[in-house]
């Protein structure tokens, strides 16, 4: 078999939200199709990738480096050994050479939206939804029937007050969620205790609060923050400082007593080995959100997950940044705690397939070959669109 072609296009996924470190409104991601020569119900085999938001579009690097790679290599290159179908490891080895390691920025984030494709094809080809698939080759081959998710906003906006913070989480609540997160860092200690303290009074019990600084904080806001909020009993507290600050993160894991959570900005095996060895994390009660579709894919974040578990961490640990449907796969097939959701943003890549509703705060997910996206209408309009 071999791939036919590769087509990639740049689309916004703008809105007007702010977390305390970035607005959204020039946010952009590159969605990329791969056409293969395996015909299914007398059509091409197509897998289809895309980046998580919070990078933008990579996609000069993709036309320029990545592509040119991939179909420049000798086909027998890129496939199994039996020539049946692709190979995820093989294709990353490829597209990873002439690089050097370090600096992972944005050339992770391109190597991320090609990995998606692949799997997506992978999985079609094997005629398995890809959770499958994963269970079968990587893991116990059960999957977890419904993945737990939670609400991921909370965003400031222009004119948003408390009241219309209150809404926005009632209205997670009544689409089926049970936790919800919400950003910290974009005012002031006081206005955002303040904030926290709203959204707390509209919860039920039995549905949790996480907060997300973006990165915002220096090591002692961070610990005044931590010991602001200590009390209210928070799922976690995330990324508190810059990412690459480990000892930032080891320090205020020793004064701030519950639950962290970090890792959305850590974009390779290295990075999240350095986390885990200096970042004071605790693998009792820390989360881990390293998102494959910024950080080189699936084939990277395998490695990580093998990473973790020599270091004593349970994939049940691990609950991606980025809302999107193949790293719900990954929760599914491989055992993870969950996935982040972000209701109504960053569509039409957010979200997951249209038939289920979140229940509890679960979802399930297709019976369908593939990552699962031709179960989410907007989305695979706009992906049919790619190369037009
Ligand atoms: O606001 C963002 O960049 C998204 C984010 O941190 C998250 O989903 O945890
Ligand atoms: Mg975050």
């Amino acid at each position: 078999m071999k791939i036919v072609k590769i087509d990639v296009k740049t689309v916004p996924i703008s809105s007007p939200i702010r977390n305390a470190y970035i607005d959204f409104s020039k946010m952009t991601t590159s969605a990329l199709a791969i056409t293969t020569d395996i015909m299914k119900d007398g059509k091409p085999v197509v897998g289809y990738g895309f980046n998580s938001n919070g990078r933008y579009a990579p996609t000069c690097l993709l036309e320029e480096r990545f592509i040119p790679r991939l179909l420049e290599a000798n086909p027998k290159d890129l496939v199994t050994d039996d020539g049946s179908n692709l190979d995820p490891h093989k294709i990353h080895k490829i597209i990873m050479a002439n690089e050097k390691p370090g600096g992972h920025g944005e050339r992770a984030v391109a190597v991320g939206v090609i990995d998606m494709a692949v799997w997506d094809a992978v999985a079609k080809i094997e005629e398995k939804p890809l959770y499958q698939l994963l269970a079968d080759r990587y893991g116990t081959g059960k999957t977890d029937d419904k993945v737990y998710i939670y609400a991921a906003g909370g965003y400031y906006f222009p004119d948003k007050g408390l009241t219309e913070l209150q809404d926005e989480m009632k209205g997670y609540l009544d689409l089926g969620y049970r936790d919800v997160k919400m950003k910290v860092g974009g005012a002031s200690l006081n206005e955002d205790v303040k904030r926290i303290e709203a959204v707390l009074d509209i919860l039920p019990k039995g549905s949790g609060l996480m907060v997300d600084a973006n990165g915002r904080f220096d090591l002692d806001y961070a610990i005044e923050f931590g010991e602001k909020v200590k009390d209210y009993e928070l799922i976690w507290y995330e990324e508190a400082g810059d990412p690459l600050d480990y000892h930032l993160q080891a320090e205020l894991s020793k004064r701030y007593p519950h639950a962290m959570a970090t890792g959305e900005n850590l974009f390779s095996l290295q990075d999240a080995t350095n986390l885990i060895r200096y970042g004071g994390m605790n693998p009792e009660k820390d989360f881990l959100q390293f998102d494959c579709a910024l950080s080189y894919g699936l084939v990277e974040y395998l490695q990580i997950l093998d990473m973790l578990k020599e270091h004593g961490w349970s994939s049940r640990r691990c609950i991606p940044h980025g809302g999107h449907q193949l790293s719900l796969n990954i929760a599914a097939g491989l055992e993870l705690h969950g996935n982040e959701s972000y209701p109504g943003v960053f569509e039409p890549f957010g979200g997951f397939a249209d038939r289920y509703a979140v229940e509890d705060g679960y979802v399930r997910l297709p019976e369908v070959p593939g990552i699962g996206f031709e179960e989410k209408s907007n989305l695979y309009d706009l992906l049919l669109t790619i190369g037009k």
